[in-house]
């Protein structure tokens, strides 16, 4: 195995009675996708924020040096107060042929000179993701990437989100509480609840005890591997290979 992109070792935080994140040891390399699952204030998002450096917390994290890291946060409302069009936003973060390339590849170039605060919430999540690949990141960090996207767009986004996996061979660490659509999608699980209950391949960590005692029994979700016969293009219609 390749030395991993982030390494976190030990990693607590307590914020008065409540202990947030307790003893938790994760790594992620190059090429795989990670998906946190766990109940509402499990520790998911302090997890990711204190992964990035945007928190302080006991513990180690060695990052791969010059790791240049994608996000995309769980929650972003554009102030509606302030004009600001889909390509200056991306230009804040990118240069104008990568924010302009990064559209494209998730699938709405048309947004180009939309406002922001007009965009509906599956068009903002594209955006977001365009932002978060626009540099070409080593690692891509989602924390619930799918917030606002309807049921079939679902499907398509973690489509597009495994596809950037393998033309960017990035790692991918991402919230979700989505699971049906990305237990299909992921190499390995991690099932947080404060601390990691279990983790592993899917279709292991669904029969798991700890997250059956967490989720209930899931066996509809659909862990065998299975062949499609058709691919789907960024907007989610199905393209059939004859
Ligand atoms: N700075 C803080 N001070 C005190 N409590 C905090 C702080 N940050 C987070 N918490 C608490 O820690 C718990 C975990 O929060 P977190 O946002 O990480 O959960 P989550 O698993 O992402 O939840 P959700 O699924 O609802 O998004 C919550 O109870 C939250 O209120």
């Amino acid at each position: 195995m390749t030395e991993p992109l982030i390494t976190a070792r030990g990693l607590s935080l307590v914020a008065g009675r409540l202990t947030i994140l307790n003893d938790i040891s994760l790594a992620i390399h190059r090429g795989e996708i990670v998906t946190v699952i766990g109940p509402n204030g499990s520790g998911k998002t302090t997890l990711l924020k204190a992964l990035l450096g945007l928190i302080r917390i006991k513990g180690e994290i060695v990052r791969r040096p010059g790791l240049r890291i994608g996000y995309v946060p769980q929650q972003y409302a554009p102030d509606p107060s302030l004009p600001m069009t889909v390509h200056r936003f991306l230009d804040l973060f990118a240069g104008h042929a990568a924010g302009c390339a990064a559209l494209e590849r998730v699938g709405i170039a048309d947004a180009h000179d939309r406002q922001l605060a007009t965009l509906s919430g599956g068009e903002l999540a594209r955006v977001l993701l365009a932002r978060a690949i626009a540099a070409k990141p080593d690692l891509l960090v989602l924390d619930e990437p799918l917030s606002g996207v309807d049921i079939s767009g679902e499907a398509a986004l973690y489509h597009l989100i495994a596809d950037l996996r393998d033309e960017l061979s990035c790692g991918i660490l991402l919230v979700s509480h989505d699971l049906h659509v990305v237990m299909g999608k992921t190499d390995r699980v991690v099932c947080l609840n404060h601390h990691i209950c279990c983790q592993g391949a899917p279709h292991a960590v669904a029969q798991d005890p700890a997250f059956l005692e967490l989720f209930g029994d899931r066996s509809d979700l659909k862990l065998y591997p299975h062949h499609h016969d058709h691919a789907h293009s960024p907007s989610g219609a199905a393209i059939h290979d004859h």
